[in-house]
């Protein structure tokens, strides 16, 4: 882009308007592919944050009276919105994050495919009712009605990965609850979560429900976690910052969606061509920067050989290169990621692990990397490292690959492929993670399942039941009939 070119300049969304922030300054947003700057986005003031939070108790009330049914209605709009503007927001997608084209558009349509289960969900969920005379003492005529209200106002903060998908799983399960939101995207991810706002704007959303809020996390990070007119955090990003939110927040209910160290366990009875195929998949797709990603392999030394072999083949028919031609390699989010997975490659092979293939890096362009003889020394059996390199650790037993597994301090997901569909259960039953996929990549989706993470992998849990039981709260009013 030449310096005449003026950079589209991104706006906040504030009591349904878009402004300038009063701070008049901006952040401007590069693309990790393109020798560009591609837009820029306000950096707000804590005085902004107030107002968005002030108009968004407000209207919370207003919302919180308008039926389910209607409630769908917006949601719907917005679903249709963004299918209709999916080839611009794909477009947007594709360059502020480097996701595949075709990637990029598929996830515009699981948004909206989101949004409506959502809505449906919700229109299905009902309380319940209990009679006092279970209890001792108790007595018939005392009836407790147990229904969800809302919380109030969640704050949803996302991460640049699915900068559209997981800013909606968060939003609309929050609205359609009766909730106001306040939506801090990830800077990188900025542009493409304004325009997904944009589309809830043109469904005519009641003006100050939903407040948009991007800038500097020094300037607004704390302040908005600390906010006492927040009540509720929704987080998805890395364990560093998930950690130190859960410190600052107080008495907030907290949703974590954190990082992963996925292991994909193959023992020596698994159908290796299906097991290479999965983990493949599972590691390398988006470059690996997938929370869910396989992040190291524990396979029995007996079929490592074996396994090595077929992923060696398919690591090098991999596609690499621009996310414009979908290639399922593409260059990672900023050179600050690049580095960090490098120096786990390095650190790796200073410590004798085999480089089978890779270990090639063009700036911040890695390529798909695998490495064997990967021990429990070395950083990158450990680290998480969101970029294309899976370390593979040969084990003795399924005791060892277990010991191994749960030694990490995430627990989000794990793989084991077997065909000994009782030991899966019983690896399946001691592995300490929120899912466990047999015979299958570790994945979020489909996004009505629970995703739960465990240990650093955070806590609370997702889906999109999961997230309308998080967004709401129980309340319960006794009824005491008079005979
Ligand atoms: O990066 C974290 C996402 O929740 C992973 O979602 P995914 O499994 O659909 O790629």
């Amino acid at each position: 882009m030449t310096s005449k070119t003026k950079l589209p300049t991104y706006k906040i969304y504030i009591n349904g308007e878009w402004r300038e922030s009063s701070s008049g300054q901006t952040i401007d947003i590069q693309s990790p592919y393109l020798p560009e700057t591609l837009g820029k986005v306000q950096s707000i003031t804590q005085d902004e944050v107030d107002e968005i939070i002030s108009f968004a108790q407000a209207a919370q009330k207003d919302w919180a009276e308008v039926s389910l049914q209607d409630r769908a209605k917006y949601l719907y709009r917005w679903a249709d919105e963004l299918v209709n503007m999916q080839d611009e927001l794909a477009e947007i997608i594709m360059k502020e994050v480097g996701k595949g084209a075709n990637d990029a558009k598929k996830e515009v349509v699981r948004t909206a495919d989101f949004i409506r289960y959502t809505v449906e969900e919700a229109l299905h969920m009902h309380g319940e009712s209990m009679l006092g005379d279970s209890f001792p003492g108790g007595s018939k005529s005392k009836i407790a009605i147990i229904n969800r209200v809302p919380r109030g106002v969640v704050l949803a903060i996302s991460p640049f990965n699915y900068p559209v998908n997981l800013s909606a799983a968060k939003i609309a399960p929050a609205l359609m609850a009766g909730n106001a939101v306040v939506f801090k995207p990830a800077t990188q991810g900025a542009l493409s979560g304004t325009k997904m706002i944009e589309a809830l704007d043109k469904a005519g959303l009641p003006k100050g429900l939903l407040g948009l809020v991007t800038g500097r996390g020094s300037v607004i990070g704390d302040y908005l976690v600390e906010h006492k007119g927040i009540n509720m955090i929704s987080f998805t990003g890395g364990t560093n910052t998930g950690v130190q939110l859960a410190k600052k927040a107080t008495m907030v209910p907290l949703v974590l969606e954190l990082g992963g160290k996925d292991p994909g366990i193959v023992r020596e009875d698994a159908d290796l061509q299906e097991a290479a195929k999965h983990i493949i998949s599972g590691a390398f797709s988006y470059s690996g920067q997938r929370c869910t990603a396989i992040k190291r392999v524990l396979v029995h030394d007996s079929v490592a050989d074996e396994l090595v072999a077929l992923l060696k083949e398919q690591v090098e028919k991999l596609s690499v290169g621009s996310p414009e031609e979908n290639n399922v390699i593409v260059p990672l989010i900023n050179d600050k990621s690049a580095d960090f997975v490098q120096h786990l490659v390095d650190d790796a092979v200073e410590k004798g692990a085999t480089v089978v293939a890779g270990n090639k890096r063009e700036g911040n362009l890695i390529y798909p990397t695998l490495l064997d003889q990967v021990t429990e020394e070395m950083e990158v059996a450990w680290e998480e490292p969101f970029g294309p390199i899976l370390p593979i650790i040969r084990v003795s037993s399924d005791e060892e690959a277990i010991r191994i597994a749960n030694e990490s301090e995430f627990g989000l997901q794990a793989s084991v492929f077997t065909k000994d569909i009782n030991r899966a259960f019983a690896i399946a039953n001691r592995i300490e993670a929120g899912s466990v996929q047999i015979n299958g990549r570790t994945e979020r989706g489909p996004d009505h399942f629970p995703f739960i993470g465990v240990k650093g992998s955070g806590m609370g849990a997702q889906g999109i039941r999961k997230s309308l039981e998080s967004m709401t709260q129980e309340k319960v009013t006794v009824l005491n009939i008079v005979e």
